[in-house]
């Protein structure tokens, strides 16, 4: 049996792809309301419109009911990780804890299993990230995915549960470089749509995801991670599908900037805040971040796109 906390649309579409491959899942979902809206259509209308939830699906509202030693998987936005582990604490104890969630934490400058260790230490953190659309997922399309797990037998058993005919899950005990490429690709993403939106074309584009990928190579290098883990799946992988689909919601979020529009606040872009997050972070390492520092300019509405394509393209020339 597994358990998927947050029943947004990648929770959803992770506990839709475990039970139709035969696996006992529960799905937690904080609002009654809509649990309840669930178990009577069988779909999650709300966030994933359109797929039909398996009968090995059981939604819950209480995490107590999850039995002792199951992982859970948890599925919520990273600025919201802290106050759901806060509230749940006791009924998340003793078991593995995969957190589901791309970013670093704006009050603390922290990835989600260091959140995970400092709030519950009789937990097994894990991190389960890479290239992935819920929306792909529930609809049963391949896709491979990163499993970090400093505890190598534990993310070996992890790795196993997780898999399924559609879901090719690897396995990494970097969890700094599978965090940090996750975070980063989101800021990335923002600023590749901005570049779109604005019509500065694709080959403005390619640069900036090569050039945004140095960056995220600088600092989760600086903090210790592998740079196979950034060349792979939840790196290079995420970065390149991000920055390219219409899908993505950080690449939407960009683009409406690109071209001056709102965007819709109720929609997780978790990139917005994780710029912020990691420009601090880079600042107090003296690690050079130009495109992420335009990003955050950009949100705080003190640069313009042309400027920050200014800034960037007058950059001393150095060599690649
Ligand atoms: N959607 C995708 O395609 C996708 C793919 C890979 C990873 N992710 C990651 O998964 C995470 C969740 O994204 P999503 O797409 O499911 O978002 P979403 O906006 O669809 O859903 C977020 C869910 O979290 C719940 N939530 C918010 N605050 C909460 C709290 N304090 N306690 C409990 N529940 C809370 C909301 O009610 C909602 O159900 C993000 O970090 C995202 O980067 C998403
Ligand atoms: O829709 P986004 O931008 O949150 O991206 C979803 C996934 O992280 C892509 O791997």
């Amino acid at each position: 049996m597994i358990a998927v906390a947050g029943s947004g649309a990648f929770g959803t579409a992770l506990a839709i792809s475990l039970a139709a491959n035969g696996q006992a899942v529960q799905l937690w979902a904080r609002d009654p309301d809509h649990a309840e809206e669930m178990r009577r259509t069988r779909e999650n209308a709300r966030r994933l419109p359109g797929v039909a939830l398996p009968d090995a699906l059981q939604i819950i509202t209480e995490l107590e009911t999850i039995p002792a030693e199951i992982p859970v998987l948890l599925s919520v936005p990273m600025q919201r990780l802290r106050d759901m582990l806060v509230l749940h604490k006791l009924a998340l104890g003793g078991r593995p804890l995969v957190a589901c969630c791309k970013g670093v934490e704006l009050s603390t400058g922290l990835g989600p299993t260091a959140i995970i260790e400092e709030l519950i230490p009789s937990a097994m953190p894990a991190m389960l990230t890479g290239p992935s659309f819920a929306a792909d997922i529930a609809r049963g399309l391949p896709t491979a995915l990163t499993l970090a797990c400093h505890d190598r037998a534990a993310g070996r058993a992890l790795q196993q549960a997780l898999s399924t005919h559609n879901l090719r899950i690897y396995r990494t005990t970097d969890t700094i470089g599978a965090e940090l490429g996750g975070a980063v690709k989101n800021v990335i993403a923002i600023a590749s749509g901005a570049v779109m939106g604005a019509g500065l074309g694709e080959s403005a584009r390619a640069a900036l995801m090569t050039r945004g990928f140095a960056e995220m190579q600088r600092m989760a290098l600086a903090l210790g991670a592998q740079p196979e883990t950034l060349s792979g799946l939840s790196g290079f992988g995420d970065l390149a599908l991000t920055c390219t689909s219409d899908q993505s919601r950080n690449y939407r979020f960009g683009q409406s900037l690109g071209r001056g529009e709102s965007f819709d606040a109720s929609i997780t872009v978790e990139g917005a805040a994780t710029s912020r997050a990691v420009l601090e972070r880079a600042r107090e390492m003296k690690i050079d971040m130009p495109i992420t520092e335009a990003v955050v300019a950009m949100l705080d509405g003190t640069l313009q796109l042309r400027q920050a394509m200014e800034m960037l393209l007058s950059r001393p020339l150095k060599e690649e």
